[in-house]
């Protein structure tokens, strides 16, 4: 597979920063828990949010859980290496743990929204992106659904948005079909760390 960049094969392998977006309810938050299993010295950005927790959500883990004044204030300091809003919350990346990760060389991952995605894509072409794309439409509706976590409206709305994401699929590098959560982990790793570069 090309690496998109035009600039050989080296560059994508240079590039420590990977993005992951996909549909809410296709299973990022469990291929992502998975992944952090099979892969430790990779750097997770925790982003801020003001989205209110849900059960089992742990500040400062899953979320720094912020409320709307703060998260104007990381805003306004530049505190955040990109942000957006989703469903009538605002999410964003915190600039500082993700540049040192990456001045360290460590391989960096967030998982973030379309908005945000292109964000990066624009400040730093050489990032990857990765779709994580449900096996189908029927599933992604069955697992949204399922888990439980959402009232019927916020679930028609993330929906909406889904068919939106899903139809940019070709402004991404790579695509990962999460037909089962320990093979996309392990794709998904692959893609994170990159191949060892005497096999490009
Ligand atoms: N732009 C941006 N999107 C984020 C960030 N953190 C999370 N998101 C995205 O916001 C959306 C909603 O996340 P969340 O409320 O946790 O719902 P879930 O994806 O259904 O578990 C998802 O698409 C996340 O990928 C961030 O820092 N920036
Ligand atoms: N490969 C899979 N097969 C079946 N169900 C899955 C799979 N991946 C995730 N799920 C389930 O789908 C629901 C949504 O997953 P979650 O990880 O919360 O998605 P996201 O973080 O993308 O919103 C959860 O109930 C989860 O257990």
């Amino acid at each position: 597979m090309s690496d998109g960049t035009g600039a050989g094969p080296g560059a994508r392998a240079r590039s420590r920063l990977t993005v992951l977006s996909g549909p809410s309810g296709v299973g990022k938050s469990s291929v992502l828990a998975e992944l952090r299993r099979q892969g430790p010295d990779v750097h997770f950005s925790v982003s801020v949010t003001t989205r209110k927790p849900r059960p089992g959500e742990v500040d400062g883990v899953h979320y720094h859980f912020v409320d709307a004044g703060e998260f104007r204030k990381m805003v306004a300091n530049g505190e955040l290496l990109e942000h957006a809003e989703f469903a009538g919350n605002c999410y964003g990346t915190p600039r500082e743990p993700v540049e040192r990760a990456l001045a360290a060389g460590r391989p960096s991952l967030l998982e973030i929204e379309l908005q945000g995605a292109r964000q990066v894509r624009a400040a730093m072409p050489e990032a990857q992106l990765v779709m994580l794309a449900p096996p189908s439409w029927d599933d992604l509706v069955r697992r949204l659904t399922g888990r439980g976590t959402e009232d019927p409206a916020v679930v028609a709305r993330r929906l909406a948005i889904a068919r939106e994401e899903l139809a940019a699929e070709p402004e991404f590098d790579e695509v990962v079909v999460n037909a089962d959560v320990r093979s996309a982990a392990a794709r998904l790793l692959d893609l994170v760390v990159g191949p060892a570069p005497d096999v490009r």
